[in-house]
C-alpha cells in the first residue's frame, strides 16, 4: 500500500507511533493515560474499511493476513470543538479559529525555523490533526499525548520523527516502493505538452475535447502525455518539497453521441490518492479558490478567470477530511463540481464541510454546464462565477429562491428518481431509483434470504459510486464480505481460488466500509459512528441488519414498542439531516405460516411504515411456484405512490437473485393501499386475476 506521512491513517499512525513512544527514554508518565486510553484500549466500536485477502481466510489453503492499516476507529470518546478548544488553552497553545479547523503553531518545528506561524491543523469535528511543514498527523489522542509529552520534557517543540519514519512491513514497504517505481516510471515515460509536435498536441486535444484549452495552460499545471495509452497524465506534487506522489491517467473514447466519454486511473490506486491537482500554483496569500470536480474542469476555470483553482481528487464522491486544510486558507471557496444533479448534491453536502458562510455553489443548469464544456461553449466564467449561490441559506424561504430548485427537477426528472440498480430492474421500475435522505424499512419471513438480498442491493448501488457503510450486527463482516465478494464475482470462489486476487483486487476499489460493531448495540454508539462515516467518508448509504440488536440495550421495562419507535424515529432524523439513505432491517412478527407478509406484519408500531419512505417485504409464499423462489413486494414508495411485487429466483453458486427466466408472472402494480386485505389489487385479488387469465388462456386453446 502506498504510504507517505501525508496517507497514513490515523490507526496506522497509531499502531506505528506506540512502540516507538515506549521506546522513548520519559515514556512511563505518558503511558498511563492517552496510551492506554487512546492506544490499547480502544472500544470495539468504529468502522472498518473492507480488507481484501481477509474473508477467505478461514478456509484454511491459504493464510492472508487483515489489513490493519484499513480499519479506522471510532475516537475513544467523540470530541467535540468545545473540548479541543478547552484543552489547548489548558495547555497554554494559542489557536485561531478557522473554517473546519483549529490553527496553531506546530509543535513538530523550531521555532526558529517556522516557516508559517500557524501549520499545525486541529479538525474541529474529529481532533484530526495535521502539520502541513512535517506531514506529521494523526488522532485527537495522538496530539494529547505529544503534548502531554511535550510539558513533561519541557521542550518547546517535538521532532516529527517522533512520529515518523517507521519502517513499513516489509511487504507494505515493497508495495509502496514498486508504486513508487511504477509513479516514476509514468512520469518519466509521459511527454510534456510542450515537447509535442504541434499538430499532434492538437490530435491530442480534440481526442479529449479540450481544444480550447492552450498548451500554456497544460505546460502550467505540468500535464503530460503518456502515448502508449494515449493518455493525459496529471502528476500530484506533495509535501514540502513538492515531490511527486502520484500520477492520474485519463483516457478518452468518443461515444456515437460524438460526447466523449473519459476513464481514469490512479497510483497509488483511488482509495489512497489524495491529490488536489492544481495546489502547487496557488500562492500564500491567495484568498479565493474554485473548487472542481474534474482536472479538465480546473485547467478550464483558470485559464478562463485566472482564479486559484483546485480538483478534487475522487470528483464528486468525496472531499476527504485530510484535504481540508489545505483549503482553510480561502474566504471565498466557489463550489463548480459538475453539471448533474449529483453534482449539485455534492457541492452542498462538501459545503457544510468547509464551512458554509464562506462557500458558494454553482448550480447546474442550462446556462451553466461544467467548466470545461462552459470554456468550450465560450460562456462567460467570471458571470456564471458571481452568480452561485450562498451556500448558508436562510430557514425561511419563498418561492421565488426556491423556483431555479423547482425548475431543475422538473428537467432532471430520472436523475431526481436516483441512482438506478444494474440488476434489479423491477426495483427501478417501482421505486425509480435509490435516493439520498430516505429511509428504508426492508422486512421478510426469518431465515427467508434478507440479508442475503438486501447485501446484492447495496453492492449494485456501491458498485455504481454510492459510497455504502454496513452495519451487520447478526452476522460477522468476514462473513458479510464473503457474501458480497461472491455476489460481486458472481461465482462460488471457493473452488476458484486462483482467482481469488483478481475479484478481491476490483473489490477493494469499491467504496465500501463496515461499522464493527457485533451483537447489542446502543443506538447513540452506532449513530455517532454513522455520522463520523458520513463526514470521514461521505457515506450516501447506511444498511443496518437489524434493529433487533439495538433493542437489548434500551430499557425494556418501558415498553418496548415505545423503544423501537424511538430508534426508528432517530434513523429517520438521520437518514434527512445527513442527505444518506438509510436501509433499516426489521424482523417481521410472528405471522402464521400461510399468511403473507403485509405492512403492519412489520414489528412494532405503526411507526416503522409511517417514518419510511419506501417499505419493502421479501415474501417467501407469494407468487411462488419453485423451490427458492421469493418475490420483492414494495408496499410503499413515497417518491411516486408505485408499489408492486415481483418474482425472484435465488442463484445458490452466486447467492444471487434474478429474475425468473421464464417466469410468467410479471410485475404488477398494487394500489397505495396494499393493506386493504381483499380490496382491488390486494394479494388475493392479484391471485384471483392469475388464476382468471390462466383460464382464459385455456378456454383461447384449442
Ligand atoms: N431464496 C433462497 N432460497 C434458498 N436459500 C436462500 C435463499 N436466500 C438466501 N438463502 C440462504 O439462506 C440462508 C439464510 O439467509 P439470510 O441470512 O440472508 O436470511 P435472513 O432472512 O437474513 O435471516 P435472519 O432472519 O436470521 O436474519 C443463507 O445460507 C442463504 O444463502
Amino acid at each position: 500500500m502506498w504510504r507517505s506521512s501525508l496517507l497514513r491513517s490515523t490507526t496506522c499512525l497509531l499502531q506505528v507511533a506506540a512502540p516507538r513512544f515506549l521506546h522513548q527514554r520519559h515514556v512511563p508518565s505518558l503511558c498511563v493515560r492517552p496510551l492506554t486510553q487512546g492506544l490499547l484500549h480502544r472500544p470495539p466500536c468504529g468502522l472498518e474499511l473492507r480488507g481484501t485477502g481477509y474473508f477467505l481466510a478461514h478456509s484454511g489453503t491459504r493464510a492472508f493476513k487483515k489489513d490493519a492499516k484499513s480499519t479506522v476507529e471510532l475516537p475513544v470518546s467523540p470530541v467535540t470543538v468545545t473540548d479541543i478548544k478547552q484543552y489547548l488553552r489548558s495547555k497554554d497553545i494559542p489557536f485561531h479559529d478557522g473554517y473546519s479547523c483549529l490553527h496553531t503553531p506546530s509543535i513538530f518545528v523550531e521555532a526558529s525555523a517556522r516557516r508559517d506561524s500557524c501549520s499545525l491543523f486541529v479538525d474541529k469535528t474529529t481532533g484530526q490533526f495535521l502539520c502541513k511543514d512535517t506531514l506529521v498527523e494523526g488522532s485527537w489522542e495522538d496530539l494529547q499525548d505529544c503534548l502531554e509529552v511535550m510539558q513533561k520534557e519541557e521542550q518547546d517543540f517535538l521532532s516529527p520523527r517522533v512520529l515518523l519514519g517507521y519502517p513499513e512491513s516489509l511487504e507494505e514497504q515493497d508495495e509502496m516502493e514498486r508504486e513508487l517505481r511504477e509513479v516514476q516510471r509514468i512520469w518519466s515515460s509521459s511527454v510534456p505538452f510542450s515537447d509535442l509536435p504541434e499538430d499532434e498536441a492538437l490530435l491530442v486535444k480534440t481526442m479529449f475535447q479540450i481544444t480550447k484549452i492552450s498548451n500554456a495552460t497544460l505546460k502550467r499545471f505540468a500535464v503530460r502525455l503518456f502515448k502508449p495509452t494515449k493518455s493525459l497524465v496529471f502528476p500530484w506534487f506533495g509535501g514540502p518539497d513538492s515531490s511527486l506522489k502520484g500520477v492520474k491517467l485519463l483516457s478518452a473514447q468518443s461515444t456515437d453521441t460524438d460526447r466523449v466519454t473519459y476513464n481514469e486511473a490512479t497510483v497509488p490506486k483511488s482509495n489512497s490518492y489524495y491529490s488536489l491537482f492544481g495546489l502547487p500554483l496557488v500562492g500564500r496569500m491567495d484568498t479565493e479558490v474554485v473548487l472542481t470536480g474534474h482536472e479538465l474542469d480546473t485547467l478550464a476555470v483558470s485559464q478562463a478567470t485566472g482564479l486559484p483553482s483546485v480538483a478534487l481528487p475522487r470528483g464528486v464522491s468525496c472531499l476527504p477530511p485530510m484535504l481540508l486544510p489545505y483549503l482553510e486558507q480561502f474566504k471565498r471557496v466557489t463550489l463548480w463540481l459538475g453539471d448533474d444533479i449529483r453534482s449539485w448534491e455534492a457541492s452542498k453536502i462538501f459545503s457544510r464541510k468547509l464551512g458554509l458562510k464562506r462557500c458558494s455553489l454553482v448550480r447546474p443548469g442550462e446556462y451553466r454546464p461544467c467548466p470545461v464544456e462552459a470554456l468550450a461553449q465560450g460562456k462567460n466564467f467570471s458571470h456564471i462565477i458571481k452568480s452561485s449561490i450562498p451556500a448558508a441559506h436562510k430557514s425561511i424561504v419563498s418561492f421565488k429562491q426556491l423556483r431555479e430548485d423547482v425548475y431543475g427537477e422538473l428537467v432532471n426528472t430520472e436523475q431526481v428518481a436516483g441512482v438506478k440498480w444494474g440488476r434489479f430492474p423491477e426495483l427501478n421500475r417501482i421505486l425509480k431509483g435509490h435516493r439520498k435522505g430516505e429511509l428504508t424499512v426492508f422486512t421478510g419471513p426469518t431465515g427467508s434470504g434478507k440479508t442475503t438480498f438486501i447485501s446484492e442491493v447495496a453492492l449494485d448501488l456501491c458498485m455504481q459510486g454510492v459510497n455504502t457503510l454496513w452495519g451487520s450486527f447478526e452476522i460477522n463482516n468476514v462473513r458479510l464480505a464473503k457474501i458480497m465478494l461472491t455476489q460481486f464475482a458472481m461465482q462460488r470462489l471457493e473452488e476458484n481460488l486462483e482467482q481469488y486476487d483478481f475479484w478481491a483486487d476490483k473489490f477493494e476499489e469499491l467504496p465500501l466500509y463496515f461499522m464493527t460493531f457485533h451483537g447489542q448495540q446502543n443506538i447513540k454508539t452506532v449513530l455517532d459512528t454513522m455520522q463520523h462515516a458520513v463526514y470521514l467518508y461521505d457515506i450516501n448509504h447506511v444498511i443496518i441488519d437489524n434493529l433487533q440488536f439495538m433493542m437489548g440495550q434500551e430499557n425494556l421495562s418501558v415498553d418496548k414498542f415505545a423503544v423501537q419507535d424511538h430508534i426508528i424515529g432517530a434513523f429517520r432524523k438521520f437518514a434527512t439531516n445527513s442527505s444518506c439513505h438509510v436501509t433499516l432491517v426489521i424482523h417481521p412478527r410472528k405471522e402464521e405460516d400461510d399468511r403473507e407478509l403485509q405492512t403492519a406484519s412489520i414489528f412494532g408500531t405503526a411507526k416503522a411504515s409511517q417514518e419510511a419512505d419506501n417499505v419493502l417485504i421479501l415474501q417467501e409464499k407469494k407468487l411462488v411456484t419453485c423451490a427458492g423462489r421469493r418475490s420483492l413486494q414494495v408496499t410503499k414508495n413515497r417518491f411516486d405512490g408505485d408499489v408492486g411485487i415481483f418474482p425472484l429466483d435465488f442463484i445458490k453458486s452466486s447467492l444471487t437473485f434474478a429474475a425468473p427466466i421464464k417466469g410468467k408472472h410479471k410485475l404488477r402494480k398494487l394500489p397505495t393501499k396494499p393493506e386493504d386485505e381483499g380490496g382491488e389489487g390486494s394479494e388475493v385479488e392479484v391471485k384471483k386475476e392469475e388464476v382468471k387469465k390462466e383460464k382464459a388462456a385455456k378456454t383461447k386453446t384449442p
